[in-house]
């Protein structure tokens, strides 16, 4: 029998072991679920799966690029180029040497006919009237002019007389009678070079069409191949393209352009270019202007102004006129204008290459009484030379 001093023990013993066992319970429960806390914070994050199937090519529709797109996966970072970044090219230009020889060539073949025809004739064992006719014709053809023809076969009608036939003797003659014509004695120097505290300037002028923005050009690169600081003023704002024309011609060769606006008053553009000119220290500056002949007084007012507009700061060196050697007579009576409003102090005879009319040089410098100081033959940007009468006459016989 169960006395109640007994049934108290007991109870108090099943107490015990069942709170113990509670505890051992709670102990091991909690422990358990640190560990595994422990273990799913200490697993590697979820990876990618290691290829991915492309997903079937769907061709685009509407709207849509039809290219492949730029970030496909096989563009990685190392293919892709990265481009070098341009630093603008000057180019160097030709040195003089260089270019003369390669434009005598050209100058003899354009002009060849010319030369070739008269030691043709006068070679002849018998020089009749006929053949002296025909000596005069070739040589107003190639556009030497009336009287400098008249007074050529004067003179060497008499040498060929006096000095005998043959064509070795002819050649000979012949040489020198057109060298004395197209008057070695002219000074035929460029007035490029900067004075005490100011730059030479040159204003290059001529009807429209002839070759003066070119001709400033490829000027700026004869001066820049002589170590020149030159200075380009666009003041031919008459036609629009004819700055940026300019602009690119000085890019090439690392030479400045002074712009204004399209439509702008010229004098103020070839003003500011030389003050530019003054500020940098330029040994010349050479100023572009329009060509367009309306009137006579027209044309004067604009070159007077320029020309005085730029005399308040420096003096103007060189007036240099260009004219087209294709235009034969018509050109000379357009110069005849030009020389007229402004003192020329220098011609440019462009488009030899185009004309076997070479006679227009000896022409054109007694017309106006101005030397041929520049011969364009070419539209290369070297193909622009000083002119050399006693070159020109061989490359005339070559
Ligand atoms: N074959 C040849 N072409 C030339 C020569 N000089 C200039 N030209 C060409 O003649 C054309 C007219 O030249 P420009 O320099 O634009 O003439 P521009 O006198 O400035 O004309 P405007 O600005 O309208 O007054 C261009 O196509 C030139 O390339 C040359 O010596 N030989």
């Amino acid at each position: 029998m169960l006395t109640p001093k007994l049934v108290t023990l007991l109870t108090d013993q099943a107490l015990i072991t069942i709170v113990v066992v509670i505890a051992v319970v709670l102990v091991v429960g909690t422990t358990g679920l640190v560990v595994a806390r422990r273990r799913r914070a200490e697993l590697p994050p979820a990876t990618k799966p290691a290829s991915v199937e492309a997903p079937e090519s769907v061709e685009p529709t509407v709207g849509e690029d039809a290219e492949e797109p730029r970030d496909t996966p096989t563009r990685t970072l190392e293919d892709t180029e990265l481009p070098e970044p341009s630093a603008p090219t000057v180019e160097k230009p030709e040195s003089a040497q260089g270019r003369l020889v390669r434009l005598r060539a050209r100058l003899a073949r354009s002009q060849g006919s010319l030369g070739k025809g008269l030691l043709a004739l006068l070679s002849r064992d018998k020089l009749d009237e006929e053949a002296w006719e025909d000596i005069e014709t070739t040589l107003i053809t190639a556009d030497v002019g009336v009287a400098p023809t008249q007074e050529l076969v004067e003179k060497l009608r008499t040498r060929m007389r006096v000095e005998g036939v043959g064509a070795a003797q002819a050649r000979q003659i012949l040489r020198e009678e057109l060298v004395d014509l197209v008057n070695p004695s002219l000074d035929r120097s460029l007035k490029v070079s900067r004075k005490e505290t100011q730059p030479a300037v040159v204003l290059v002028v001529g009807v429209n069409g002839t070759g003066k923005t070119t001709t400033v050009g490829k000027l700026a690169r004869v001066l820049v191949a002589e170590d020149k600081h030159v200075v380009l003023g666009a003041a031919d704002t008459f036609r629009a393209a004819a700055a940026d024309q300019l602009q690119t011609w000085g890019e090439r060769v690392g030479v400045r352009t002074v712009r204004g606006p399209e439509g702008g008053d010229p004098a103020s553009i070839a003003f500011d270019s030389v003050k530019q000119g003054i500020e940098e220290e330029a040994d010349v500056v050479l100023v572009d202007t329009a060509g367009r002949l309306h009137t006579k007084t027209g044309l004067m007012d604009e070159l007077g102004k320029v020309k005085r507009v730029i005399e308040k700061s420096a003096e103007v060196d060189e007036v240099l006129l260009v004219i087209d050697a294709t235009t034969g007579q018509n050109g000379l009576t357009q110069a005849r204008v030009f020389s007229e409003v402004i003192d020329v102090t220098g011609l440019v005879l462009t488009k030899l290459d185009g004309t076997a009319k070479g006679g227009i040089v000896i022409a054109v410098q007694r017309e106006l009484g101005v030397p041929v100081k520049l011969v364009g033959l070419g539209e290369g940007p070297d193909d622009l030379a000083p002119f050399d009468p006693e070159e020109f006459v061989d490359a005339l016989l070559d």
